[in-house]
């Protein structure tokens, strides 16, 4: 289990990433070799990113690994530099384990003043351009996103950010990884884009949302209205459609569910179909699949690259990291990536926040700025602050 036994003395804490799912969690530390090979192709065995990774793994191989792994993130825009590394040492933990890895919580340092990019006029001003542009292209549906910058009074201590995370979502994919800048990326994703263990695979994208409900009786509502929501299931289906499409030619057996079902976090209801299938060639990795089915209609929009040309066109900034994916992979294939939402950026004593949300011809702009307002909740009150 630790693969780190014989790599002791590289240990490097500063540079340590984690990843936790399915109960367990994954805790590196150093680097043997960073990849900033970009992740456009790499699905295509023996060329860039694919060709990068397997020589990586051979030379940590070479360097006393007996089962090199791969870890960290990939931009939402596929020609960007991806920020995945080989760490030096890692290991797996039960997550019961884990309050002792990231600390107690300590004080959240005066928030000094925040920002959001675009202001709410902004984005939904944006949101009724794309709504516009539907009804004159082929673009179906869109996602568009904000920034919510908040400068504190010191840094942010990123260890208490995860244990506020990790309690209001404990079922999500819990990660934090440090950037080659002196940034980290961290966040709770409720998202699995793909988990590969041998021949099998299971994706669970989802789409259609609404805000969690302190009322019990008014929850339930929200859930029932969401279930209910021509709007919502339609922009889910397109993610569905999308990802069945891609998987569908690899594999022997796909079971899609008919319809999507409920999950949630503290602060959102999602529609969420958890798609379970046996590849016809079990070879093809993790990281393969990742590079083919990314970005999803969940994180993009439909068609794809109409629908990231809007985007382009519309959202004030890069969005780097948010949107793309986190997770980790082995030299057997093996791994998970989970769509890298409800996260924030640490860097000194600022935090980016990012949140979107899928727009289609039936939204409401007003509605749409409440619903990234709500996910922002989840990086808010992990911070103590109000959505
Ligand atoms: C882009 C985000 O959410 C995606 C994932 C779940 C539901 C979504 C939605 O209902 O729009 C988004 O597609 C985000 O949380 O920033």
């Amino acid at each position: 289990m630790l693969e780190s036994l014989a790599l002791k003395q590289n240990l490097n804490f500063e540079f340590g990433a984690l990843f936790a799912s399915n109960g367990r969690e994954l805790l590196s530390s150093g680097i043997h070799e960073w990849i900033s090979v970009p992740a456009r192709g790499g699905q295509d065995r023996g060329q860039g990113l694919h060709a990068a990774v397997e020589a990586a793994f051979e030379r940590a191989r070479r360097a006393g690994q007996a089962n090199p792994i791969l870890v960290g993130a990939i931009p939402f825009d596929v020609r960007e530099p991806s920020c995945l590394y080989v760490p030096a040492a890692y290991e797996w933990r039960e997550q019961a384990a884990v309050a002792e890895v990231v600390g107690e919580p300590s004080g959240v340092p005066d928030l000094l003043d925040q920002r959001s990019l675009p202001d709410e006029d902004g984005f939904k001003k944006a949101v009724e351009h794309a709504i516009v542009n539907f009804r004159h292209s082929d673009v179906r549906k869109a996602v568009l996103s904000v920034i919510r910058e908040l400068r504190f009074a010191e840094s942010m201590d990123v260890g208490r950010l995860l244990a506020g995370l990790r309690a209001q979502n404990s079922q999500g994919y819990l990660f934090r990884i440090p950037l080659p800048d002196e940034g980290e990326l961290v966040g709770v994703s409720p998202e699995l884009l793909i988990r590969k263990e041998g021949g099998r695979i299971v994706s669970n994208p989802l789409a259609g949302s609404a805000k969690r409900q302190p009322d019990p009786r008014a929850d339930r509502a929200a859930a029932e209205q969401l279930e209910r929501s021509q709007k919502d299931q339609y922009e889910h289906r397109l993610v569905i459609e999308n990802i069945r499409s891609i998987l569908a030619p690899l594999c022997a057996r796909l079971d899609v569910p008919a319809a999507p079902s409920l999950m949630s976090t503290a602060a959102m209801w999602h529609l969420s179909t958890r798609i379970e299938g046996a590849l016809q060639d079990p070879a093809m990795t993790a990281l393969q699949l990742a590079c083919i089915i990314h970005p999803t209609p969940a994180v993009c929009g439909f068609p794809t690259e109409s629908a990231h040309k809007l985007i382009r066109y519309v959202e004030p900034f890069e969005r780097g990291l948010f949107t793309g994916l986190v997770g980790w992979c082995d030299a057997q294939g093996n791994g998970e990536w989970a769509i890298t939402i409800r996260c924030g950026i640490a860097r000194h004593d600022t935090l980016r926040l990012f949140a979107g949300a899928g727009i289609v011809e039936a939204s409401n702009p007003a509605s749409e700025w409440e619903e990234v307002q709500a996910k922002l909740g989840t990086m808010l009150s992990a911070c103590g602050l109000a959505a």
